[in-house]
Protein backbone atom coordinates (compact mmCIF):
# COMPACT_ATOMS: atom_id res chain seq x y z
CA UNK A 1 0.00 0.00 0.00
CA UNK A 2 1.46 3.22 -1.17
CA UNK A 3 1.90 5.35 1.93
CA UNK A 4 1.86 9.41 2.63
CA UNK A 5 5.85 10.65 3.15
CA UNK A 6 4.39 14.29 3.92
CA UNK A 7 5.07 15.91 6.72
CA UNK A 8 1.50 15.42 8.14
CA UNK A 9 2.91 17.05 11.26
CA UNK A 10 3.63 20.55 9.61
CA UNK A 11 0.15 21.28 8.51
CA UNK A 12 -0.17 25.04 9.04
CA UNK A 13 -3.67 25.92 10.77
CA UNK A 14 -4.68 27.55 7.23
CA UNK A 15 -4.32 23.66 6.09
CA UNK A 16 -6.35 21.88 7.57
CA UNK A 17 -10.20 21.44 6.73
CA UNK A 18 -13.34 21.52 8.97
CA UNK A 19 -16.63 21.10 8.47
CA UNK A 20 -19.13 23.79 8.33
CA UNK A 21 -21.62 24.10 10.80
CA UNK A 22 -23.96 26.18 8.78
CA UNK A 23 -26.86 28.42 10.42
CA UNK A 24 -29.98 26.65 10.53
CA UNK A 25 -33.84 27.68 11.57
CA UNK A 26 -34.94 25.99 14.60
CA UNK A 27 -37.96 23.84 14.61
CA UNK A 28 -37.53 21.72 18.02
CA UNK A 29 -40.29 21.93 20.96
CA UNK A 30 -38.52 24.89 22.47
CA UNK A 31 -39.00 26.90 19.62
CA UNK A 32 -42.49 28.65 18.38
CA UNK A 33 -43.71 26.63 15.83
CA UNK A 34 -44.27 27.59 11.97
CA UNK A 35 -47.26 29.74 11.21
CA UNK A 36 -49.39 27.38 9.49
CA UNK A 37 -49.21 27.97 5.54
CA UNK A 38 -52.06 26.43 2.83
CA UNK A 39 -49.53 23.78 2.37
CA UNK A 40 -48.57 22.69 5.59
CA UNK A 41 -50.89 20.61 7.76
CA UNK A 42 -52.75 22.45 10.43
CA UNK A 43 -50.86 23.02 13.81
CA UNK A 44 -52.42 21.52 16.74
CA UNK A 45 -55.21 23.92 18.39
CA UNK A 46 -56.04 23.83 21.42
CA UNK A 47 -59.62 24.69 22.43
CA UNK A 48 -61.49 27.11 24.59
CA UNK A 49 -62.53 24.65 27.00
CA UNK A 50 -59.11 23.14 27.20
CA UNK A 51 -57.69 26.42 27.97
CA UNK A 52 -60.22 27.60 30.49
CA UNK A 53 -59.68 24.26 32.15
CA UNK A 54 -56.42 25.11 33.03
CA UNK A 55 -55.60 27.45 35.85
CA UNK A 56 -53.91 30.76 34.63
CA UNK A 57 -50.51 29.96 36.14
CA UNK A 58 -48.89 31.90 39.14
CA UNK A 59 -45.93 32.71 37.87
CA UNK A 60 -45.42 33.29 34.01
CA UNK A 61 -43.13 30.42 32.91
CA UNK A 62 -42.81 29.44 29.68
CA UNK A 63 -44.79 30.89 26.45
CA UNK A 64 -47.35 27.38 26.11
CA UNK A 65 -46.99 26.73 22.31
CA UNK A 66 -49.56 23.97 22.49
CA UNK A 67 -46.10 21.51 22.57
CA UNK A 68 -45.86 21.36 26.24
CA UNK A 69 -46.73 17.62 26.17
CA UNK A 70 -44.67 16.41 23.28
CA UNK A 71 -42.13 13.44 24.43
CA UNK A 72 -39.23 11.46 22.58
CA UNK A 73 -40.95 8.63 21.07
CA UNK A 74 -37.27 7.20 21.85
CA UNK A 75 -37.01 7.95 25.53
CA UNK A 76 -39.78 9.02 26.40
CA UNK A 77 -38.75 12.18 28.37
CA UNK A 78 -39.91 15.58 27.39
CA UNK A 79 -36.97 17.17 28.90
CA UNK A 80 -33.14 19.21 26.75
CA UNK A 81 -37.04 20.68 24.91
CA UNK A 82 -34.24 22.52 22.35
CA UNK A 83 -32.96 19.26 21.50
CA UNK A 84 -36.18 17.69 21.04
CA UNK A 85 -36.79 18.10 17.08
CA UNK A 86 -40.68 17.46 15.70
CA UNK A 87 -41.92 16.11 12.67
CA UNK A 88 -43.48 18.29 9.84
CA UNK A 89 -45.65 15.54 9.36
CA UNK A 90 -46.80 13.80 12.54
CA UNK A 91 -46.05 16.14 15.18
CA UNK A 92 -44.18 13.51 17.29
CA UNK A 93 -40.98 14.41 19.44
CA UNK A 94 -37.39 12.67 18.61
CA UNK A 95 -34.58 13.70 20.77
CA UNK A 96 -31.61 14.64 18.42
CA UNK A 97 -29.16 12.22 20.26
CA UNK A 98 -31.63 9.49 20.59
CA UNK A 99 -31.86 9.67 16.79
CA UNK A 100 -29.80 6.59 14.96
CA UNK A 101 -27.90 7.98 13.45
CA UNK A 102 -27.25 11.14 15.73
CA UNK A 103 -27.87 14.45 14.70
CA UNK A 104 -25.94 16.76 15.16
CA UNK A 105 -27.60 19.98 14.48
CA UNK A 106 -31.51 20.97 14.12
CA UNK A 107 -31.82 20.64 10.10
CA UNK A 108 -32.78 23.73 8.18
CA UNK A 109 -36.40 23.65 6.96
CA UNK A 110 -38.74 21.20 6.92
CA UNK A 111 -37.72 17.55 8.67
CA UNK A 112 -40.00 14.07 8.90
CA UNK A 113 -39.52 11.58 10.89
CA UNK A 114 -38.22 7.96 9.97
CA UNK A 115 -41.70 6.44 9.45
CA UNK A 116 -43.17 9.45 7.61
CA UNK A 117 -39.79 9.93 5.09
CA UNK A 118 -40.14 7.67 2.05
CA UNK A 119 -36.45 8.42 1.39
CA UNK A 120 -33.01 7.07 2.42
CA UNK A 121 -33.87 3.55 1.70
CA UNK A 122 -30.37 3.04 1.64
CA UNK A 123 -30.84 2.14 5.70
CA UNK A 124 -32.18 -1.08 4.75
CA UNK A 125 -29.30 -1.98 2.70
CA UNK A 126 -27.49 -5.06 3.62
CA UNK A 127 -23.63 -4.44 4.33
CA UNK A 128 -22.29 -6.57 1.83
CA UNK A 129 -23.56 -4.88 -1.26
CA UNK A 130 -21.96 -1.14 0.56
CA UNK A 131 -18.81 -3.28 1.07
CA UNK A 132 -18.88 -3.98 -2.65
CA UNK A 133 -19.72 -0.94 -4.02
CA UNK A 134 -17.13 0.80 -2.38
CA UNK A 135 -14.62 -1.96 -2.50
CA UNK A 136 -14.60 -3.38 -5.51
CA UNK A 137 -16.21 -1.77 -7.88
CA UNK A 138 -15.97 -3.49 -11.12
CA UNK A 139 -16.88 -6.98 -9.22
CA UNK A 140 -20.80 -5.16 -9.04
CA UNK A 141 -22.70 -5.09 -12.48
CA UNK A 142 -24.48 -1.97 -13.77
CA UNK A 143 -27.68 -2.33 -12.60
CA UNK A 144 -26.70 -3.15 -9.47
CA UNK A 145 -24.45 -0.73 -9.05
CA UNK A 146 -26.74 1.95 -10.22
CA UNK A 147 -29.47 0.66 -7.95
CA UNK A 148 -26.98 1.91 -5.22
CA UNK A 149 -25.99 5.04 -6.14
CA UNK A 150 -29.99 5.46 -6.32
CA UNK A 151 -30.05 4.26 -2.77
CA UNK A 152 -27.55 5.99 -1.30
CA UNK A 153 -27.91 8.92 -3.17
CA UNK A 154 -24.66 9.54 -4.29
CA UNK A 155 -22.75 8.38 -7.25
CA UNK A 156 -19.57 6.98 -6.76
CA UNK A 157 -16.61 9.79 -7.88
CA UNK A 158 -13.09 9.73 -6.65
CA UNK A 159 -12.71 13.39 -8.29
CA UNK A 160 -13.80 17.14 -7.56
CA UNK A 161 -16.71 17.47 -9.41
CA UNK A 162 -17.57 20.94 -10.78
CA UNK A 163 -21.45 20.89 -12.24
CA UNK A 164 -22.95 24.50 -13.89
CA UNK A 165 -24.75 26.96 -11.70
CA UNK A 166 -22.03 26.17 -9.19
CA UNK A 167 -18.39 27.32 -8.19
CA UNK A 168 -16.26 26.97 -11.56
CA UNK A 169 -12.83 24.79 -11.75
CA UNK A 170 -11.28 28.02 -12.18
CA UNK A 171 -12.75 29.09 -8.79
CA UNK A 172 -10.57 26.73 -7.03
CA UNK A 173 -7.06 28.43 -6.82
CA UNK A 174 -5.01 27.54 -3.77
CA UNK A 175 -4.00 31.29 -4.04
CA UNK A 176 -6.86 32.66 -2.96
CA UNK A 177 -6.59 30.65 0.58
CA UNK A 178 -6.36 33.28 3.13
CA UNK A 179 -3.03 33.04 4.55
CA UNK A 180 -1.40 30.78 2.03
CA UNK A 181 -1.91 26.80 2.01
CA UNK A 182 0.77 24.32 2.56
CA UNK A 183 1.87 22.89 -1.24
CA UNK A 184 2.21 19.15 -1.44
CA UNK A 185 5.79 18.36 -2.14
CA UNK A 186 6.82 16.49 -5.47
CA UNK A 187 7.35 13.49 -3.75
CA UNK A 188 3.95 13.34 -2.26
CA UNK A 189 2.24 14.23 -5.32
CA UNK A 190 3.90 11.11 -7.58
CA UNK A 191 2.30 9.10 -4.32
CA UNK A 192 -0.75 10.76 -4.76
CA UNK A 193 -1.08 9.85 -8.41
CA UNK A 194 0.48 6.66 -7.79
CA UNK A 195 -2.78 6.35 -4.82
CA UNK A 196 -5.08 7.35 -7.66
CA UNK A 197 -4.03 5.25 -10.64
CA UNK A 198 -4.33 2.37 -7.70
CA UNK A 199 -7.67 3.14 -7.04
CA UNK A 200 -8.87 3.05 -10.92
CA UNK A 201 -7.35 -0.67 -10.92
CA UNK A 202 -9.57 -1.11 -7.55
CA UNK A 203 -6.79 -1.35 -5.21
CA UNK A 204 -7.93 0.76 -2.27
CA UNK A 205 -6.82 0.11 1.25
CA UNK A 206 -8.91 -1.98 2.98
CA UNK A 207 -11.80 -0.22 4.04
CA UNK A 208 -15.22 -1.39 4.93
CA UNK A 209 -18.51 0.76 4.94
CA UNK A 210 -20.71 -0.76 7.71
CA UNK A 211 -23.67 0.60 9.19
CA UNK A 212 -23.66 1.08 13.10
CA UNK A 213 -26.96 1.45 15.02
CA UNK A 214 -24.96 4.42 17.15
CA UNK A 215 -23.34 6.42 14.26
CA UNK A 216 -25.04 5.68 10.92
CA UNK A 217 -22.67 4.58 8.09
CA UNK A 218 -19.33 4.25 9.34
CA UNK A 219 -15.54 3.12 7.66
CA UNK A 220 -13.80 0.27 9.12
CA UNK A 221 -10.34 -0.84 8.33
CA UNK A 222 -10.56 -4.83 6.75
CA UNK A 223 -6.91 -5.30 7.17
CA UNK A 224 -4.30 -3.39 8.59
CA UNK A 225 -3.51 -0.07 7.58
CA UNK A 226 0.23 1.40 8.11
CA UNK A 227 1.12 5.16 9.60
CA UNK A 228 1.18 7.85 6.76
CA UNK A 229 -1.23 5.67 4.72
CA UNK A 230 -3.39 7.30 2.02
CA UNK A 231 -7.14 6.76 2.72
CA UNK A 232 -8.80 8.68 0.20
CA UNK A 233 -9.03 11.74 -1.35
CA UNK A 234 -12.56 14.13 -0.33
CA UNK A 235 -14.51 14.30 -2.77
CA UNK A 236 -17.77 15.88 -4.21
CA UNK A 237 -19.34 19.05 -5.71
CA UNK A 238 -17.42 22.28 -5.48
CA UNK A 239 -19.87 25.17 -4.39
CA UNK A 240 -19.01 28.59 -2.81
CA UNK A 241 -20.06 28.80 0.49
CA UNK A 242 -22.60 31.28 0.12
CA UNK A 243 -24.64 29.07 -1.66
CA UNK A 244 -24.98 26.55 1.13
CA UNK A 245 -25.41 28.64 3.71
CA UNK A 246 -28.60 26.78 4.34
CA UNK A 247 -27.35 23.61 3.59
CA UNK A 248 -28.08 20.66 6.40
CA UNK A 249 -25.96 17.89 4.66
CA UNK A 250 -23.59 16.94 7.73
CA UNK A 251 -20.73 15.93 5.38
CA UNK A 252 -19.88 19.58 4.31
CA UNK A 253 -16.36 20.29 3.80
CA UNK A 254 -13.66 23.39 3.64
CA UNK A 255 -12.11 23.33 0.68
CA UNK A 256 -10.89 26.94 -0.62
CA UNK A 257 -11.01 29.39 2.59
CA UNK A 258 -11.01 33.12 0.49
CA UNK A 259 -9.76 36.22 1.96
CA UNK A 260 -13.07 37.00 0.35
CA UNK A 261 -15.58 35.13 2.12
CA UNK A 262 -18.15 34.89 -1.06
CA UNK A 263 -15.03 32.91 -2.64
CA UNK A 264 -14.77 30.95 0.43
CA UNK A 265 -15.63 26.89 -1.46
CA UNK A 266 -17.01 23.23 -0.35
CA UNK A 267 -17.05 19.91 -1.33
CA UNK A 268 -20.83 19.04 -1.05
CA UNK A 269 -20.47 15.23 -1.56
CA UNK A 270 -24.58 14.93 -1.69
CA UNK A 271 -24.76 13.90 -5.39
CA UNK A 272 -21.04 12.73 -6.22
CA UNK A 273 -18.52 11.25 -3.42
CA UNK A 274 -16.75 8.28 -2.09
CA UNK A 275 -16.32 6.91 1.02
CA UNK A 276 -14.43 9.63 3.00
CA UNK A 277 -17.98 10.96 3.69
CA UNK A 278 -18.96 8.13 5.62
CA UNK A 279 -15.72 8.22 8.12
CA UNK A 280 -17.14 9.09 11.80
CA UNK A 281 -15.56 12.17 14.00
CA UNK A 282 -13.93 12.20 17.02
CA UNK A 283 -15.99 14.18 19.96
CA UNK A 284 -13.69 16.06 20.65
CA UNK A 285 -14.75 17.67 23.87
CA UNK A 286 -13.46 14.72 25.58
CA UNK A 287 -9.96 12.72 25.82
CA UNK A 288 -11.33 9.46 24.41
CA UNK A 289 -12.12 11.11 21.61
CA UNK A 290 -8.51 12.11 20.93
CA UNK A 291 -7.27 8.47 21.52
CA UNK A 292 -9.85 7.12 19.08
CA UNK A 293 -8.17 9.73 16.20
CA UNK A 294 -6.42 7.39 13.89
CA UNK A 295 -6.84 9.73 10.65
CA UNK A 296 -6.25 13.43 9.77
CA UNK A 297 -7.42 15.75 7.09
CA UNK A 298 -5.40 18.21 5.63
CA UNK A 299 -5.70 20.72 2.53
CA UNK A 300 -2.71 20.69 0.60
CA UNK A 301 -2.25 22.90 -2.82
CA UNK A 302 -2.26 20.27 -5.36
CA UNK A 303 -0.58 21.87 -9.02
CA UNK A 304 -2.37 24.73 -8.07
CA UNK A 305 -5.37 23.82 -6.49
CA UNK A 306 -7.13 23.32 -3.52
CA UNK A 307 -7.54 19.45 -2.33
CA UNK A 308 -8.77 17.65 0.97
CA UNK A 309 -6.97 14.65 1.48
CA UNK A 310 -6.97 11.92 4.19
CA UNK A 311 -3.70 10.11 5.56
CA UNK A 312 -3.47 7.68 8.44
CA UNK A 313 -1.60 9.41 11.52
CA UNK A 314 -0.90 5.57 13.15
CA UNK A 315 -1.02 2.24 12.30
CA UNK A 316 -4.58 0.84 12.15
CA UNK A 317 -5.26 -2.73 13.34
CA UNK A 318 -7.87 -4.87 11.19
CA UNK A 319 -11.30 -4.09 12.58
CA UNK A 320 -10.61 -0.82 13.45
CA UNK A 321 -12.98 2.01 13.04
CA UNK A 322 -12.12 5.27 10.89
CA UNK A 323 -11.85 8.42 13.28
CA UNK A 324 -10.72 11.93 12.56
CA UNK A 325 -11.05 15.23 14.01
CA UNK A 326 -14.26 17.24 12.11
CA UNK A 327 -12.98 20.09 12.85
CA UNK A 328 -10.78 22.91 11.47
CA UNK A 329 -9.66 26.07 13.58
CA UNK A 330 -12.25 28.24 12.11
CA UNK A 331 -15.59 26.85 12.53
CA UNK A 332 -17.29 24.41 14.94
CA UNK A 333 -19.03 21.59 14.26
CA UNK A 334 -20.64 20.13 17.23
CA UNK A 335 -19.25 17.07 18.15
CA UNK A 336 -20.09 16.98 21.71
CA UNK A 337 -23.10 13.92 21.42
CA UNK A 338 -20.80 11.94 19.13
CA UNK A 339 -19.78 8.44 20.92
C1 LIG B 1 -19.99 12.90 7.64
S1 LIG B 1 -21.39 12.08 8.23
C2 LIG B 1 -20.76 10.45 8.46
C3 LIG B 1 -21.69 9.45 7.81
C4 LIG B 1 -22.97 9.25 8.58
N1 LIG B 1 -22.72 8.44 9.76
C5 LIG B 1 -24.07 8.62 7.71
O1 LIG B 1 -24.68 7.65 8.11
O2 LIG B 1 -24.30 9.14 6.62
C6 LIG B 1 -21.45 12.82 9.82
C7 LIG B 1 -22.59 12.31 10.66
O3 LIG B 1 -22.30 10.98 11.10
C8 LIG B 1 -22.68 10.81 12.45
N2 LIG B 1 -21.44 10.61 13.23
C9 LIG B 1 -20.18 10.82 12.81
N3 LIG B 1 -19.31 10.53 13.78
C10 LIG B 1 -20.04 10.11 14.83
C11 LIG B 1 -19.72 9.66 16.15
N4 LIG B 1 -18.47 9.58 16.58
N5 LIG B 1 -20.74 9.33 16.97
C12 LIG B 1 -22.04 9.41 16.56
N6 LIG B 1 -22.40 9.82 15.33
C13 LIG B 1 -21.42 10.17 14.48
C14 LIG B 1 -23.41 12.06 12.87
O4 LIG B 1 -24.79 11.88 12.63
C15 LIG B 1 -22.82 13.10 11.93
O5 LIG B 1 -23.70 14.19 11.75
Amino acid sequence: MATWKASSSSSSPAASPSRRFISYRRRTKASPPRRPSSESPPRKMRSIADVMAKSPPVVEQEQDDGYGDVTCEKCDLGERDDELLLCDKCDKGFHMKCLRPIVVRVPVGPWVCVDCSDQRPVRRLSQKKIMHFFRIEKQIDQTERSQLSQALGIKYSDDLTYVPGMAPRSANRSKFEKGGMQVLSKEDLETLELCRAMYRRGECPPLVVVFDPLEGYTVEADGPIKDLTFIAEYTGDVDYLKNRENDDCDSIMTLLLSEDPSKTLVICPDKYGNISRFISGINNHNRFGKKKQNCKCVRYSVNGECRVLLVATRDIAKGERLYYDYNGYEHEYPTHLFL
